[in-house]
């Protein structure tokens, strides 16, 4: 058996393995629960916004017709009638020569079309009668929200695979969603494979360290929408392994495990792939970090082998496992973004493969730089928590100087508060 294995191209494991996401079903949740998950249906606007005539301030609403005399110097008296605050309705139509008192989101009365705001306005009692005083001319219209003046009847509003975010609901709620039609979140289960792994409850002995992955590819899978389901640790026996990974298979999606992928002899994974039947589609690419990233098709299912080097699995899960899910999400922006900016330091580095370079971004004078986030080794942990993108260096290349521009692409902001969809 030949341990050789012929790295392929990023863009060839995409499209051989984007053949392969199955559609999800979709679910009705309640709207409050619905942030961060994605609509499974186009919506439309089942009425128009505003869907009666609304008053804009508080103010009072006239016939413009009734104005037309009105000027600085030839101040006119509108009879006041009543008053409409939000909520209510003036039952009556307005005629010529009258007023009614209107608050803001009052229904406009009939009869009328235009509302003067109030400090332009004073009222007078006389004869038991009040009188509003007009200094101006109004016209038809004027400071009036007029039936779907926001959104007309039948719109769509919004398209299938829409991730939900704070206007997304609110738009929702204007339409009166109680349940959402969203798609279900794929469950993802992984294992951290390996007879070196401590759990974080357990003190350091000779050779072990503790398994980081397992808890970095929860969340990693969280935040791409999934439904992580951890099966924790399995050591280094080709039975375990692979009764673990049956036992994720009945119960996940997607099975994503860390370690055991390479050319070891405890690197079980492989093994694991050919006893179950699942077709590889790769085990092999031309990238540093997570070269040795394999996936692997069964059925409907997709298993991912992801590099037990920390930041090679970071990495391998971002570029692969990440878009695989969103793209069952029914999304349509599945791949990380691009965006370009300039180099803060020198990053000389021979590049046989593309290189992924964990990085943070910064903004001076209005520019976009980006430098390393820390060390940029597979088996480094420390340099991942204060990435927010990967610098992509191309293959070839023996790296970049200062001051170059550079592509990279976004994960996630540092505060946690970008959408990056
Ligand atoms: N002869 C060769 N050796 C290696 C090759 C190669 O092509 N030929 N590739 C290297 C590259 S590149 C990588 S990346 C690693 C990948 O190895 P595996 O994915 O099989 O991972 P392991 O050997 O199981 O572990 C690698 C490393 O990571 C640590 N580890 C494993 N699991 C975890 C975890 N859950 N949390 C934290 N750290 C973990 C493990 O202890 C090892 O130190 O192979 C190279 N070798
Ligand atoms: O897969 Mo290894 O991480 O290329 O570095």
């Amino acid at each position: 058996m030949t341990l050789f294995r012929k790295p392929i191209p990023i863009e060839e494991a995409l499209i051989k393995l984007m053949q392969f996401p199955k559609q999800i079903e979709e679910e009705y949740i309640e709207l409050t629960a619905s942030a961060g998950r994605v609509l499974s249906r186009d919506v439309y606007a089942s009425h128009p916004v505003p869907w009666f005539i609304r008053s804009p301030y508080d103010g009072y609403a006239v016939r413009a017709s009734s104005t037309k005399e009105a000027g600085e110097h030839n101040p006119i008296w509108l009879e006041l009638l009543g008053i409409v605050a939000a909520g209510d309705v003036w039952h009556g139509t307005l005629q010529e020569g009258q007023a009614v008192k209107i608050m803001t989101g009052g229904a406009v009365p009939d009869g009328a079309n235009a509302v003067i705001m109030r400090e332009l306005t004073k009222e007078e009692e006389r004869d038991g009668k009040t009188f509003v005083q007009l200094k101006r001319k109004l016209k038809e219209g004027e400071n009036i929200s007029s039936v779907g003046e926001d959104i007309e009847e039948g719109t769509r509003l919004l398209t299938k695979g829409t991730y939900i975010n704070a206007g997304v609901i609110a738009l929702l709620a204007t339409f009166g969603y109680e349940k959402v039609p969203v798609t279900r979140k794929p469950k993802v289960a992984i294992i951290a494979t390996g007879s070196e792994l401590l759990g974080t409850d357990e003190p350091l002995m000779p050779g072990k360290i503790r398994n980081s992955n397992g808890f970095m590819l929860y969340t990693q899978a969280l935040r791409s929408g999934a439904e992580p389901i951890s099966f924790g640790v399995v050591k280094d026996t080709f039975e375990q392994t692979l009764e673990t990974v049956r036992a994720a298979l009945k119960a996940a999606d997607i099975v994503v495990t860390t370690g055991g992928v390479s050319v070891g002899d405890f690197d079980y994974i492989p093994a694991v792939y050919k006893e179950l039947g699942a077709e590889l589609l790769f085990n092999k690419i031309a990238m540093r970090p997570g070269s040795v990233t394999s996936a692997a098709v069964l059925g409907d299912q997709l298993l991912f082998g992801l590099s037990g080097n920390p930041s090679a699995c970071y990495v391998g899960f971002e570029l692969f496992t990440r878009p695989v899910i969103r793209t069952m999400l029914g999304m349509e922006n599945v791949y990380l973004q691009k965006v370009e900016a300039t180099l803060k330091q020198d990053v000389l580095k021979a590049n046989p493969f593309t290189r992924f370079v964990r990085s943070k971004l910064s903004f001076e004078g209005g520019r976009l730089y980006v430098q390393p986030s820390g060390k940029d080794k597979s088996n480094i942990v420390s340099s991942l928590p204060g990435a927010d993108c990967f610098m992509v260096l191309p293959g070839g290349t023996r790296g970049w100087q200062a001051g170059s521009m550079v592509e990279v692409v976004l994960i996630e902001g540092q505060d946690g508060m970008r959408e990056w969809k």
